[in-house]
């Protein structure tokens, strides 16, 4: 029997004729390593997620943008040791060319930005959600696809920006029921880095790979990240006095530290401050440890946490003024945050805050004879035009079986086909919750 269905014996399984397809072993029915299959249920879910990504980017006035999965290599090449790096899921195509699946969405918006040019006035608001890859040895077994939600502001070099798409996650927690009791922001400046480092000589180059290392705080020993550290020429009193910075986690201590001229300060401040009128500041916190993975960040830097710590960082952002730079264009201000479909399931399970999202159906059509199967077929037409959502049974089968369908689409009411009442214009209608049962008119029926 082969494996896919060649149009002789059909499904049934009877004999089909001579298969003009090789039959085969048993196609694997699982989807590539690393990858997921949505199924009804789980796009649901999906589908209810990407809707509130969606609302909230429509409410803040952002545009939805998107871009090929499948991008030049050149967009990724970064050479400040990043784990988005190690993992490019990227290959050489039948032309030649380094390719690569997106591992972010980012530079793709940056590169289209570029191509724009002139022609789009700033500051734009753009929001994207796409599936984004990784191609990490399985001996870790993680996910090697996820979607990711982005809003980005291009163009505005004020802090108001930061706090304006910190508002917008902020906005997003709140709609699927997520308090600041169950999660925070953990926010900081790479300036407050860079400041530091600009104390010591060490070349400008090492800020990105300075970053990098210490993003890796929490997922590697201490001593491993000093001698990463060390490994860059930093001189061992940098690295000392870096590591002391970071356990800071008051804006004044920072402040007694380096001294209030200083621009990450200042940053820092009006960003605590606009999130007062924004109403979020129970949702923040300054964390001077927080420096997140991605070497194009410039400035504020932000990431979502479960206050349990149970889990991983759900989401994270910043302002990278140098991106676009990088691609060979003028400097244009940028900030945005990516946002992943698979750390927010798990925290809402954790919460119990997963939505019931069943499938429903108001009507189910069914003929109650073989030779009215063209009249349930109107009956289903004459419902759909008035925007009614309809399962039309399209073979005979027992009534005991479509009410066993009925109860498993959630139908609300059953539409009977049946041939005295077809003669006299009408249709039978059962009310699946009461029980109700009478005749109407099919141009009664709404
Ligand atoms: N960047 C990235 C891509 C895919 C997954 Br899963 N995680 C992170």
């Amino acid at each position: 029997q082969s494996a896919v269905d060649n149009g002789g014996g059909g499904r049934s399984g009877a004999m089909s004729s001579p298969s003009v397809l090789e039959s085969v072993e048993k196609i694997d029915v699982n989807p590539p390593k690393g990858t997921r299959d949505f199924p009804p249920e789980d796009m649901r879910l999906r589908n209810w997620l990407f809707h509130h990504f969606k609302e909230v980017s429509r409410l803040y006035g952002f545009e939805e943008v998107d871009f090929p999965v499948l991008e030049s290599e050149a967009l990724y090449i970064r050479k400040a040791g990043e784990e988005i790096r190690d993992q490019l899921y990227c290959f050489e195509d039948r032309g030649n060319r380094r390719v690569a699946l997106r591992p972010e969405l980012t530079p793709s918006l940056a590169r289209l930005v570029m191509q724009k040019g002139k022609s789009v006035p700033l500051p734009l608001k753009w929001f994207a959600v796409g599936q984004c890859w990784r191609y990490e040895r399985m001996t870790r077994g993680r996910r090697r696809e996820h979607y990711q939600w982005n809003m980005d502001i291009i163009g505005v070099p004020e802090v108001t920006a930061e706090a304006e798409i910190i508002s917008s996650i902020v906005t997003f927690f709140k709609r699927i029921g997520i308090t600041s009791s169950d999660v925070g922001f953990k926010v900081s400046s790479r300036k407050v880095l860079q400041e530091l480092l600009r104390r010591y000589p060490i070349p400008e180059d090492l800020f990105s790979k300075v970053c990098i290392i210490i993003d890796k705080i929490e997922k590697i020993p201490i001593d491993d990240i000093k001698k990463e550290l060390k490994s860059t020429g930093i001189p061992e009193e940098a690295v000392e006095e870096l590591l002391e910075l970071l356990s800071i986690k008051s804006l004044t201590k920072l402040e007694e530290k380096l001294g209030g001229s200083v621009e990450a300060i200042s940053d820092l401040k009006q960003l605590f401050l606009l999130a007062e009128n924004f109403g979020y500041s129970d949702w923040i916190q300054f964390d001077a440890s927080v420096v997140r993975g991605l070497a194009y960040y410039t400035g504020i830097v932000f990431e979502g946490f479960d206050r349990e710590g149970k889990l991983r960082a759900i989401c994270g952002g910043g302002r990278y003024d140098k991106l676009l730079s990088t691609f060979g264009g003028d400097d244009v201000p940028a900030c945005g945050f990516g946002f992943g479909d698979a750390v927010i399931v798990e925290l809402l399970k954790e919460k119990g805050l997963l939505p019931e999202l069943s499938l429903q159906v108001e009507n189910i059509v069914c003929a109650l004879d073989r030779d009215l199967q063209g009249a349930a077929a109107t009956v289903a037409t004459v419902l759909r035009e008035k925007g009614q959502t309809v399962d039309l049974i399209l073979e005979s089968k027992p009534l005991k079986w479509v009410f066993k369908r009925a109860a498993r689409v959630n139908a609300q009411r059953l539409i009977l086909v049946g041939n005295t009442e077809w003669q006299k214009g009408m249709v039978g209608v059962k009310i699946l919750s009461s029980g109700e049962q009478f005749e109407i008119k099919l141009d009664e029926l709404e």
